[in-house]
């Protein structure tokens, strides 16, 4: 099987058929840098990184580049609240931001550009749409016309009335028409800003993406992802500027978007403030766990973040740790594990389908607990390299049994107190088992006893 992806755009899944496929071209929107991220925040880095890794499986390069905005009138207020020069602010929140999402296992992306380096570029963008009739200046402001484009709504599949009725468009009395947005504002003298040809002024936010995009990676790229609140007006607005400054060419073959992290039914949002940071959740929960959560649902799907969702996640994780573990002594560098021919690789071929491919890797632990001497070094390969390709199981199994339970016994001494409390209960000394399980709770070792005997896992 090929490379199969949901595009947006067209509305279906499609065969992924790259521009020149020597070089994958990949950006994603980044984070706005004025406070920490959410775990929904999370969702799309995670996911874009899982696609990056198939991407990088498949083709000899990929591109992928991953904006910081630390321009924008959310980092200015911020600033302004905590008495803090805007730069240090997005400074700080943007290495915040980066740690955050090293935490999680994702991979650095191969061009981190930042808004402010590319003020000219985007000014650059804002004279030729100017030129070619897309653009018009009104009181300090450039806005983009967009009646001056026959496509405009095509990728979020609006009509201009039905934009008109979405709350998010501002009217405003130096605009033309009130569906217009803007590429160019002016900033007071004591804002930050740049000179232009419309005066000292600051950037759009979705000209940056455009600009940033032209400049690195050229006019046409392959993908461009974010979550799906990013479809209209961010989008569709990108489109609008990079296709009419390039008399129409095409922008971006493949848009993708991942659907909500959600909390009680509803999107997990700043605005809402019914979100948990990143950094938050660390405190309680290592950052594989959070990746394997957020993995657990289709990229596409709604997922409702629970603690159960977590403990589920640790739990699987243990499972399979647990199974490498006890072929943590065998070498397998020099194996090649052959994971294009899996059931797992294929699951993520089909437009990154990580619910099958996690139910493939948990195959794969059975498998391995279960294989002879013979079979497991190519099974330990199979399953490392699987995990690789989701940024899971890269830790040694010391390294996680030792972290995640904050336990100082090992495996054979929790079974050894195991046999030593069934013991006790067989003798009906109650206050031996009880203690028992109480010492074993204190070192974070949860007991499940039923008809097939006592299961432990770490808390
Ligand atoms: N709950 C969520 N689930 C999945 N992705 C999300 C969620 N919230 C935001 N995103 C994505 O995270 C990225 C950053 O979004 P943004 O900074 O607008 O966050 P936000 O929490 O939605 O903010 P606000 O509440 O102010 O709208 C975007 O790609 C956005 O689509
Ligand atoms: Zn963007």
């Amino acid at each position: 099987m090929t490379l199969h992806l949901y595009n947006t755009k067209a509305r279906t899944k499609q065969v992924f058929q790259p521009l020149d496929s020597n070089n994958i071209k990949m950006y994603v929107c980044g984070p706005t840098v004025y406070n920490f991220v959410h775990i929904g925040n999370a969702r799309p880095v995670v996911v874009f990184d899982t696609l990056f890794r198939v991407l990088q499986a498949e083709y000899p390069k990929v591109t992928y580049a991953r904006n910081i905005t630390d321009i924008d009138d959310k980092i200015m207020k911020a600033a302004k609240e905590n008495n803090e020069p805007i730069r240090d602010l997005a400074e700080r929140f943007a290495n915040a931001y980066k740690e955050d999402m090293a935490a999680l296992n994702n991979l650095e992306p191969t061009i981190t550009p930042y808004a402010t380096d590319h003020i000219g570029d985007m000014i650059e963008l804002v004279s030729t749409l100017v030129e070619k009739g897309h653009a018009y200046e009104a009181q300090g402001h450039v806005l983009f016309a967009v009646q001056s484009m026959e496509k405009y709504g095509s990728l979020s599949n609006r009509s201009l009335e039905d934009m008109l009725d979405g709350a998010r468009v501002e009217v405003a009395p130096y605009k033309k028409y009130a569906g217009d947005f803007v590429l160019w504002k002016p900033s007071a003298s004591d804002e930050p800003g740049w000179e232009s040809p419309w005066g000292y002024g600051r950037p759009g936010w979705h000209l940056e993406c455009s600009a940033m995009i032209k400049a690195k990676l050229g006019k046409t790229i392959d993908i461009h992802g974010g979550g799906r609140d990013l479809i209209f007006p961010h989008h569709e607005n990108e489109e609008a500027q990079s296709c009419c400054a390039h008399d129409g060419e095409e922008y971006v073959r493949y848009w993708m978007h991942n659907g909500y992290l959600n909390i009680d039914g509803e999107k997990m949002s700043k605005s809402l403030g019914n979100f948990r940071t990143v950094r938050d959740l660390l405190e309680s929960y290592r950052g594989e766990v959070l990746r394997f959560a957020l993995l657990s649902a289709q990229y596409r799907s709604e997922l409702d973040f629970t603690t159960s969702l977590l403990d589920q996640a640790k739990t699987a994780l243990d499972g399979l740790y647990g199974a490498l573990r006890e072929v943590e002594g065998i070498d397998t560098s020099a194996i090649d594990a052959n994971i294009k021919s899996t059931p797992f690789y294929q699951a993520l071929l089909d437009d990154l389908n990580t619910p099958i491919a996690i139910s493939e890797l948990h195959q794969m632990g059975k498998a391995l607990n279960k294989a002879n001497d013979d079979q497991k070094p190519l099974l330990k390969a199979q399953l490392l390299a699987a995990g690789d390709l989701l940024g899971l199981l890269q830790s040694t199994s010391a390294e996680w049994f030792q972290k995640s339970g904050d336990s100082e016994l090992s495996a054979e001494e929790i079974e050894g107190l195991i046999q030593e409390r069934l013991d006790a209960r067989a003798a009906k000394n109650f206050a031996r088992s009880d203690e028992i399980r109480d010492y074993l709770k204190s070192k974070s070792v949860i007991l499940e006893d039923s008809k097939e005997g006592t299961q432990w896992r770490f808390e």
